[in-house]
């Protein structure tokens, strides 16, 4: 969560693409790279991805251990899901590998620290609330750390980052879906890497 300002959501229908936007990403400044299990092709990106110098490949959209099972077969180095279920935090323990669920409110935060969880994605971070809400409900968890995600852009990313409590923020504006224009994925790696805190 420390690495990159910025956590890019990925969509990918199209493997070829998969290995050149995955270089635009890294040499635009945004390395950690979470794709999403929304597309059939989604395993097979995260093995092409992780070809990439640089890259740390990881999947998002992950709700069960079946899902998880898999995308860690794929090689994926992270686990991001919308939510928080306790099948899927012992899946991850199981697979040694870290996890950032989803949360959008105390009790799931709460119940993510029952399982030793301090880190989650606050999700859909505009849908619940935006920044004022995120402020409420991390204010008694001083411990917990987050990376807001969904319906975030490149306008208000710096004021989301600019809150203690958020380390990185996700988004699916870096990459719009079914693209080819691998310059501009850089272009716009380039500005979210060095997105100044508002
Ligand atoms: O697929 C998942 O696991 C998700 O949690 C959803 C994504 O994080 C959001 O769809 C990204 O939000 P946008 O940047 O507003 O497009």
């Amino acid at each position: 969560m420390r690495a990159a300002p910025v956590i890019p959501v990925l969509v990918i229908d199209d493997v070829a693409t998969a290995r050149p936007i995955a270089e635009a990403l890294v040499a635009g400044g945004l390395p950690i790279l979470e794709v999403t299990l929304r597309t059939d092709c989604a395993l097979e990106v995260i093995a092409e991805m992780k070809k990439v110098d640089g890259a740390i490949v990881g999947a998002g959209t992950v709700l069960n251990d079946a899902h998880l099972t898999s995308a860690t077969d794929a090689g994926s180095e992270f686990i991001v899901s919308p939510g928080l279920t306790e099948a899927l935090v012992e899946s991850a323990l199981k697979h040694d590998i870290p996890l950032l669920p989803g949360i959008s409110n105390a009790s799931d935060i709460m119940r993510g620290m029952d399982m030793g969880l301090h880190h989650f994605k606050f999700f859909p971070a505009e849908a619940s609330g935006g920044i004022t809400a995120l402020k409420a409900i991390s204010g008694p968890f001083k411990d917990c750390r987050f990376c807001p995600t969904g319906g975030i852009n490149p306008r208000t990313a710096g004021d989301w980052l600019a809150l203690d409590a958020v380390l990185c923020v996700g988004g699916s504006w870096i990459v719009p879906k079914g693209t080819r224009d691998f310059d501009k994925v850089k272009q716009l790696a380039r500005t979210a890497s060095a997105v100044k805190l508002n």
